[in-house]
């Protein structure tokens, strides 16, 4: 989730709103056979069409870098949308560069499309040069990669593990993608305080979520302090027993130590195997950016190396990604 090239600071797969290019990437004249039209000799005989596309994104990245896989690269698109207009036919020209606008709009990197489809054989039955339907759209707010880490030692684990990611998938601007396999291990006490046998401490089950948010930090931590005072969190003793504790691990990559009240990435992810284990099993590519950070999988080999009991995977504890649209989470 947290990988990224060099460059501005990037939410969303795109930069801050305050520091957007909208650059310009022009592609004219795609000649495709298809098969689109309200008549049935258009579906039998197919004609020619040509589809034009202006792509808006910022380019800045690919001027620096001068490394395609910073910008869009126009000859996928181009293939991309040859498949579209020579694939399942469509009545109407609309619902065609509806469809061309959707393939567009599915990489990350564009902000917003121009799409003109002309159909110059149309069976007009007078004399005409040309006919073209021409929609511009823009995509959908794409929201900042997020990695949450969740823990319970005490009551029914498994079940406040399974209520809270419910929870946090019915969180308004947070959307998850990903639920790790769920980790035990045996609770990390303050130095000085009571070991966690004498404190009476059940192990910990751990695990961790990805996903993207369009929410403010702030609005997000006040939504994950929500969710564990929902499942009965009282802070007694800094790190005791807790029903239930949600950690913003990481959001998009920013590295952020002025506010305590949200220090991002979490100060203490990179020394925690029940945080980087279960995100290095979610998403094996993940970096961990600031201090101490780096690869996940890197740092999960040489945490669980050091001590190899450190954290167990449970895979007999089930932790679904409840289907949020099919009222799953309600
Ligand atoms: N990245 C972060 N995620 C969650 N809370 C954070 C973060 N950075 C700072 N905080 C602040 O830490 C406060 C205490 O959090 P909490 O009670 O969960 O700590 P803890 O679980 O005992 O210890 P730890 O933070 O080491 O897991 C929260 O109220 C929050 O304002
Ligand atoms: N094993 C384990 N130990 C901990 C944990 C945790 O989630 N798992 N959380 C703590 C404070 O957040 C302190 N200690």
């Amino acid at each position: 989730m947290a990988r990224r090239r060099d460059g501005p600071l990037v939410l969303g797969g795109r930069p801050m709103s305050a520091d957007v290019a909208r650059d310009r990437v022009e592609l004219r004249g795609l000649r495709v056979r298809g098969r689109h039209g309200v008549l049935a000799a258009e579906r039998e005989l197919g004609q020619v069409f040509v589809v034009d596309l202006v792509l808006e994104l910022d380019t800045r990245a690919a001027a620096a870098s001068d490394d395609v896989l910073d910008t869009v690269h126009y000859g996928e698109v181009a293939e991309e949308v040859t498949a579209v207009v020579a694939g399942e036919p469509v009545a109407l020209l609309e619902r065609l560069a509806q469809r061309v606008a959707d393939v567009v709009l599915a990489r990350e990197r564009v902000l917003a499309v121009e799409v003109a489809v002309h159909k110059p054989a149309a069976p007009i039955t007078v004399a005409f040069e040309d006919v073209v339907v021409r929609v511009r759209r823009e995509a959908p707010p794409r929201g900042t990669p997020v990695v949450l880490a969740l823990g319970s030692d005490l009551g029914d684990r498994a079940e406040v593990l399974r209520s809270a990611v419910a929870a946090l998938a019915r969180v308004p601007g947070l959307h998850l993608t990903r639920v790790s396999p769920v980790v035990e291990s045996a609770p990390v006490r303050l130095p000085g305080t009571a070991a966690a046998e004498e404190a009476d401490q059940q192990p910990f089950l751990n695990a961790v979520v990805v996903g993207t948010t369009t929410l403010a930090p702030h609005d997000l931590l006040a939504a994950c302090l929500r969710v564990e005072a929902g499942h009965g969190r009282v802070r007694l003793e800094r790190w005791g027993p807790r029903t239930l504790d949600v950690d913003v691990v990481d959001l998009g990559g920013t590295v952020a130590r002025d506010d305590e009240r949200l220090l991002l990435p979490h100060p203490r992810a990179h020394e925690r195997p029940f945080v980087v284990v279960p995100w290095s099993l979610v998403d094996a590519g993940a970096v961990l950016a600031g201090p101490g950070g780096g690869p996940v999988g890197d740092l999960a080999s040489s945490l669980t190396a050091a001590d190899p009991d450190a954290v167990r995977v449970r895979a007999d504890v089930d932790l679904p990604l409840p289907d949020v649209a099919a009222g799953g989470a309600a």
